[in-house]
């Protein structure tokens, strides 16, 4: 029987990134780790590889996920996508609209925004159909050094004016990610400190172990 697609899930819970990378069967292999140990949403994010293997690398990682009932987002790129049928895109400031990924992709998929630390973006970003918004990085980034900083307290405001869930993202580990969700984030946006963990299964289940009882 085909899998099907995933009608409009909400993201919260671990929330994993993955890294650039040009093995596909080391990636499929991680990231099929970081589902095992219970990831709730992957975005396939890799800046470093041609459309050709990135569309592979997507197809491939949404087969994986629909195994697993977890949507596949896909970051920067309607077209692709579109063209893989994937549970939705995340857009930021030099990507499409929310307004554009909204239009150009059926209902029932996920479109994320970056709100950095913008408060007015994320009103705007929920006003035009984002299904979550998050902020970010509130702790130096290794996989984006150049991120723009963010106060922990910008959340709780967050949680206060939007109705759709927040994700916190920049630096999370599992010494600080603690105090992002205690401080009201329902996902955790996270790269590397899980993909480059020695047990990528057992980081993630650590990380999920933080939202026991609440997703
Ligand atoms: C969940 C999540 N949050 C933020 C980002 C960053 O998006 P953007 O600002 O467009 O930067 P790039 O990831 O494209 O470098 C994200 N990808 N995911
Ligand atoms: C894409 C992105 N946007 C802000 S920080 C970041 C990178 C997140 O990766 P890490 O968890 O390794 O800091
Ligand atoms: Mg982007």
């Amino acid at each position: 029987m085909a899998i099907q697609p995933l009608r409009r899930h909400k993201i919260r819970g671990l929330y994993a990134i993955t890294p650039d990378s040009e093995n596909t069967g080391e990636l499929l292999g991680k990231t099929q780790q970081a589902l095992a140990g219970g990831g709730r949403g992957i975005q396939y994010r890799n800046k470093s590889v041609d459309n050709g293997l990135r569309k592979e690398q997507a197809g491939l990682l949404l087969q994986l996920c629909r195994k697993h009932e977890i949507p596949l987002i896909i970051n920067d790129d309607i077209d692709l996508a579109l063209e893989i049928d994937a549970d939705g895109v995340h857009v930021g400031r030099d990507d499409s609209t929310v307004s554009d990924a909204r239009k150009f992709l059926q209902q029932d998929k996920i479109v994320g925004a970056s709100c950095y630390n913008n408060l007015d973006l994320a009103i705007e970003a929920e006003k035009q159909g984002a299904d979550y918004v998050a902020f970010g990085a509130f702790f130096p980034s290794v996989t984006k050094p150049e991120a723009t900083p963010v106060s922990i307290s910008l959340i709780n405001h967050a949680r206060q004016i939007l109705t759709i869930p927040v994700v916190g993202i920049g630096g999370i580990q599992l010494n600080n990610a603690a105090m992002v969700i205690h401080n009201g984030c329902d996902a955790i946006a996270v790269c590397s400190d899980l993909f480059q963990a020695g047990n990528i299964r057992v980081r993630a289940a650590q990380y999920a172990q933080l939202f026991a009882g609440n997703l």
